[in-house]
């Protein structure tokens, strides 16, 4: 396979129209793109984060206080960026995370991101929240990889439903998201009184399934007020604790990876618990205003359980550089989040490519330019921190 840096040639020698949606490279330039295209209340959901926003701005600053040393004089001819993952083999160490209601910012929404990530063969993590369905969303992505996000709601019968279909339609690892019990204080959302749930965006999953249809009296009915105050009242689920996480063996049979993992004694438990992999993740700063930086807990989560399990990290990833500082620091692969969205809500399909090869090639030449190869030689030798 050439690397994902001649994609770098391509542009070079072809223009930028000719290979790119016409898209900046940057995604920060294209987050402030996405700003002047999309919707205010689609834009305002997906840029926002909790409170004061200081989480979220937390993200960022970690990643500045880290820097690459390079170093020279290594061949870096050759490289391999692949990674083993829960033991599937991905082409890169990057993921599209799970975002929910993502038809708020393309009408292909979830379809969109299935097909992209297919067609590079990345895995795509699919929200419970999604604006399509498990099985509408599968299809979609036909045989590239998927995983499955989920949102544990109150009803056990609604949680196994789930868990049964996304089995049934080839997700291969299951995601518990465990910081998002209910949503955060998002004044941005408050101010603008824009949801995209109470506009019927990121139930399908739910309004599609025989177990929610069963609490409400068997359908949705022409007014979904009902339908959606029932979704309101089952999404989250504040009661479960450790003590529960046996409910998702026995009803998943493959790979269990926990999401939101910000503290060591979490992770440990985690891993005691027998659950394949841990997320450290801050929800992009969404949930608790005020919190720690994911990047500054990674070190942390990485010496008390990397030996032990698969470490994943996302919040704030927003370059090739970034993801370069994640594996450094123990990541065995990131997940992106807004910058996707951003994609998809610009140019569709061809958006989120245009992100993923942009952060491919990124990544891949950080790396030659660093003097590393494979993503498994990045250690904390290669940065110098805070
Ligand atoms: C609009 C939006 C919707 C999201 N929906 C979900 C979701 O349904 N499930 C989940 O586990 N995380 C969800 N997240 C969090 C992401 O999976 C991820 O943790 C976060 O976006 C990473 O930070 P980044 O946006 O800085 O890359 C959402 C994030 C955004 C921006
Ligand atoms: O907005 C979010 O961060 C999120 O996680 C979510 C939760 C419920 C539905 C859609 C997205």
């Amino acid at each position: 396979m050439s690397s994902f840096a001649d994609f770098q040639n391509e542009i070079y020698l072809n223009g930028l129209g000719d290979v790119l949606p016409g898209l900046p490279t940057d995604l920060t330039r294209l987050e402030r793109l996405a700003r002047k295209r999309l919707s205010p209340g689609a834009h305002g959901y997906v840029a926002g984060s909790a409170g004061t926003g200081a989480t979220a701005r937390a993200n960022r600053e970690a990643f500045d206080r880290w820097r690459i040393v390079p170093r020279m004089l290594r061949d870096v001819t050759v490289r391999d960026l692949s990674v083993e993952v829960l033991g599937a083999s991905l082409p890169a160490p990057v993921l599209l995370g799970p975002v929910g209601v993502l038809s708020i910012v393309h009408p292909d929404g979830e379809l969109a991101v299935a097909r992209a990530a297919s067609a590079l063969n990345v895995p795509m993590v699919l929200s419970s929240a999604a604006s399509y369905t498990i099985e509408e969303v599968a299809e979609a992505g036909g045989e590239g990889p998927r995983w499955f996000q989920l949102y544990w709601p109150k009803d056990p019968e609604i949680a196994a439903s789930f868990l049964g279909r996304a089995k049934a339609a080839g997700y291969t690892a299951l995601v518990v998201t465990l910081d998002t019990p209910m949503l955060g204080w998002r004044p941005h959302d408050l101010d603008q009184a824009y949801l995209p749930f109470l506009r019927g965006i990121g139930v399908a999953n739910y309004f599609s399934d025989p177990a929610f249809l069963k609490g409400i009296g068997g359908s949705v009915g022409a007014d979904r007020s009902t339908a959606l105050l029932h979704w309101a009242a089952i999404f989250g689920n504040p009661a479960v604790t450790w003590d529960d996480l046996g409910f998702l063996r026995e009803h998943w049979d493959g790979p269990i990876v926990l999401k939101g993992i910000q503290h060591t004694d979490d992770a440990r438990r985690a891993v005691d618990a027998g659950i394949d992999g841990v997320i450290v993740s801050n929800h992009g700063g969404r949930q608790v205003d005020g919190a720690v930086g994911a990047l500054d807990m990674l070190p942390e989560v990485v010496a008390a359980v990397g030996e032990r399990t698969t470490v994943l990290f996302d919040s704030g990833i927003r370059s090739g550089a970034d993801v370069v500082k994640a594996l450094a620091l123990g990541a065995r692969a990131v997940l992106v989040g807004r910058p996707y969205a951003y994609g998809l809500g610009l140019a569709g399909e061809a958006g989120v490519r245009h992100v993923l090869r942009c952060l491919m090639a990124e990544l891949d030449l950080t790396m030659a330019l660093s003097g590393i190869t494979r993503p498994a030689d990045l250690t904390p030798e290669f940065l110098r921190g805070p």
